[in-house]
């Protein structure tokens, strides 16, 4: 049986703590296979998703002091987003910890989020996945996968293994074959550090952008340069399938209002897991032109950005258990912080938080 069929059918009736234990069962695999072999996703069955501009919250991965997957916490976590206000959240995103996951993990991470935000009256809420692999095969796969869990779109980062060997064109054929055959919607991910350097240009991306299944890009190589051309060759012509426009997203909380000035949607960014309202608020004043008002919070949410840059997930889960309580550790062989890593970045959250406290 492929890794890729290995699911419950509800995230609720399979917790972490039984799951390797359960997926020994034959009775199990059945059953998941069963469900499996349905093509029609797990909850919100039938729910079309508008993917809106807003904030997109790549949501961290949670685990139990044994490195099994917490569903509790995930839950918990989604729901604490949407009501923050977020518009979306991206499970297994870079700060995901996806390259730490099996398949199955992966897919029962994105049923966990979408029963969670379901049961919390969030049923609107999209949930993007990351699917990016090194095989054009294995891509369609978890985007297969990321559907039949209630997934709404693909996150999909380029091909990075072979990277001497492949050609522009190589690259351009990968994200019209996964989007040719992925059942959601596919965003770009162009994040050069977690691609061997690849960094696709705004030629490029507008011309990915016709693809009637390719609907929105991050960008978190920050190139606002980049994103204001593709901003605009894509909104102008709309050729998004989902009538909210082609998302153009920055990749980091520390330029969403230089994203929004740009032409932008919006952000998918980290921070968001510790300050949801702070970017928010700031998404909101932007979109009523308080541009004075929008620096100063720009500039709040750039020196926290800086914190969570240099700390990366390490630091953002070390921030959400300082000012959440949870929160809990990454996989090995990602450290855990020092006890003057875990100070340090306190201090440099803080001012941020007062922020987000006072929302
Ligand atoms: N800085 C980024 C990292 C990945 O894209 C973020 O904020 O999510």
């Amino acid at each position: 049986m492929s890794p890729h069929l290995d699911v419950p059918s509800t995230a609720s009736s399979f917790n972490s703590s039984s799951s390797n234990e359960a997926l020994k069962g034959g009775a199990v695999q059945t059953q998941m296979a069963t469900y499996f072999s349905s093509i029609t996703p797990a909850n919100g069955a039938n729910i079309k998703r508008q993917l809106l501009p807003g904030i997109y919250v790549p949501t961290v991965a949670f685990f139990q002091a044994n490195e099994d997957v917490d569903l509790e916490t995930t839950a918990r976590h989604a729901v604490r987003l949407a009501e923050a206000g977020v518009t979306g959240i991206t499970v297994q995103g870079s700060n995901g910890e996806a390259v730490h996951l099996s398949p199955k993990e992966r897919a029962l991470i994105t049923l966990t989020t979408r029963e969670a935000l379901d049961n919390a009256s969030f049923k609107h809420v999209p949930v993007m996945v990351g699917c990016g692999a090194q095989s054009t095969r294995e891509t369609i796969e978890l985007c297969q996968d990321a559907y039949r869990a209630g997934g709404d779109c693909a996150l999909v980062l380029p091909p990075s293994y072979y990277s001497s060997l492949y050609g522009k064109e190589d690259v351009l054929q990968y994200f019209r074959d996964v989007a040719d055959e992925s059942p959601i919607p596919i965003l770009i991910y162009n994040y050069p550090p977690a691609a061997s350097g690849r960094d696709l240009s705004s030629d490029e991306i507008i011309e990915l952008a016709k693809h009637p299944n390719i609907v929105g890009c991050k960008l978190t190589c920050g190139n606002t340069g980049k994103l204001n051309r593709i901003a605009a060759a894509t909104q102008a012509a709309s050729f998004s399938n989902l009538g909210s426009g082609f998302l153009c997203m920055g990749g980091s909380a520390d330029f969403l209002l230089q994203t929004l000035i740009g032409g932008g949607s919006g952000i998918i960014a980290g921070l968001a897991n510790i300050s949801p309202k702070a970017l928010v608020h700031l998404y909101d004043l932007v979109e009523r032109e308080r541009f004075t008002e929008s620096r100063k919070i720009q500039a709040i949410v750039a020196r926290g950005d800086w914190t969570a840059i240099q700390g990366g997930l390490v630091g953002t889960k070390s921030a959400l258990n300082s000012f959440f309580g949870y929160g809990g550790f990454p996989r090995r062989p990602l450290p855990r912080p020092s006890k003057e890593e875990k100070l340090r970045w306190k201090e440099g959250f803080t001012e941020l938080m007062k922020l987000e406290n006072v929302l």
